[in-house]
């Protein structure tokens, strides 16, 4: 990790100019910029005074949680920061994420992702959880949702944001204070106080960002009834009614309605109001790989060849068949010695 200088980074960013800006969260503005040939995401905490304190604290809070991390492909990179010994000036120096947010993906763009691509982001982004609570120290992110799911220029997903991320290290003695925080709709209504954080809050953000990512519905929709997208999906999802959850705008082929219904269980699973039932991350990484790997590489071959040659596989089955039998009845008349 560089720690770069500061009146580099306010070059490389035109003074923080509006032309730079590509992003403003509650807590920072993120700023595009070229640092060494190469295209970086520059955070500024929120500089009116009272946010500035809290955007400060949620700053120096990401810096801590990223640069305990080891790589992994599925987590944005922290490339540095600015005068981590001053919190004047202080700024978070990160990987570029050019093509948006998982949210803007499924509720801006105008042409939706397809089913497969859809099912891949809930692998990598599985798969990223699962690495923050499977390492040492743990991380519980606490703000799971598509807003903080980014793409690189490849459009592989990544998880981003660590503001309110909690690192929980094995020998650490006392548990955190922090009061309960995270984002309406994807907060797990279990997390009432510091008490009860765990790595099942973030199973249950997970859950409802696989729904989500399942139906392109926002997560809080006062103009439906129920607003929220778990009280809405559960009960269709025990009453099995899979095509009322699926984005309208793909409906659901065949081919992965096996993988889907897979998924929304996994969903449901992961959302369920009795935490001790909520999967781990890694089954909840297992379960989808497994179902999109059996379910749907292997059917898609099959039903194809079964569509489109189903008199060519059966003329090519029979005269297999033919060549047996003859191969058999020379082998029979073949004298033996
Ligand atoms: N590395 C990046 N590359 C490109 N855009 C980014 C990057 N990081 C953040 N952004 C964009 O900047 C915006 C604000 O970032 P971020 O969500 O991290 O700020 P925040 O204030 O911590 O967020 P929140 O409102 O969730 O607390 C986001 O909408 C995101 O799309």
């Amino acid at each position: 990790m560089v720690d770069f200088d500061y009146d580099q980074l306010v070059k490389a960013t035109e003074s923080f100019s509006p032309t730079k800006l590509i992003g403003k969260g509650s807590h920072g503005m993120v700023y595009k910029a070229i640092l060494v040939n190469k295209l970086v995401a520059i955070k500024k905490p929120l500089d009116q005074y009272h946010a500035h304190q809290v955007s400060l604290l949620k700053l120096d809070n990401e810096i801590c949680v990223l640069s305990s991390l080891p790589e992994n492909p599925h987590v944005i990179s922290l490339l540095g920061t600015s005068h981590q010994d001053s919190n004047k000036n202080k700024l978070l120096v990160m990987e570029f994420m050019p093509n948006g947010s998982l949210h803007d993906l499924l509720h801006v763009a105008s042409t939706p992702p397809p089913w497969p691509k859809r099912v891949e982001i809930a692998i990598r982004v599985a798969r990223a959880v699962q690495f923050l609570h499977q390492g040492e120290p743990m991380v519980i992110h606490r703000d799971i949702k598509s807003a903080n799911i980014l793409f690189d220029s490849d459009w592989n997903a990544k998880l981003a944001d660590f503001g309110l991320a909690v690192l929980l290290r094995v020998d650490s003695p006392s548990h955190p204070s922090q009061p309960a925080a995270g984002t309406i709709g994807y907060l797990d209504p279990c997390y009432t106080t510091p008490g009860k954080l765990s790595t099942k809050n973030d199973v249950f953000s997970f859950g409802v960002v696989l729904l989500e990512i399942i139906s392109s519905r926002k997560v809080i929709d006062i103009y439906k009834s129920p607003a929220s997208i778990v009280d809405w999906a559960i009960p269709l999802i025990k009453e099995q009614r899979i095509e009322q959850i699926c984005d309208a705008r793909l409906g659901l082929p065949t081919y992965m309605s096996s993988t889907i219904r897979h998924m929304l269980n996994v969903a449901a699973s992961c959302v369920s109001s009795d935490v001790a039932c909520r999967p781990t991350m890694m089954d909840v990484v297992k379960e989808i790989e497994n179902c999109f790997t059996e379910r749907v590489r292997l059917p898609i071959w099959s039903n194809m060849l079964r569509s489109l040659v189903p008199e060519r596989m059966k003329k090519l089955a029979k005269s297999l068949q033919q060549a047996k039998c003859a191969t058999e009845q020379s082998d029979a008349d073949v004298p033996t010695h």
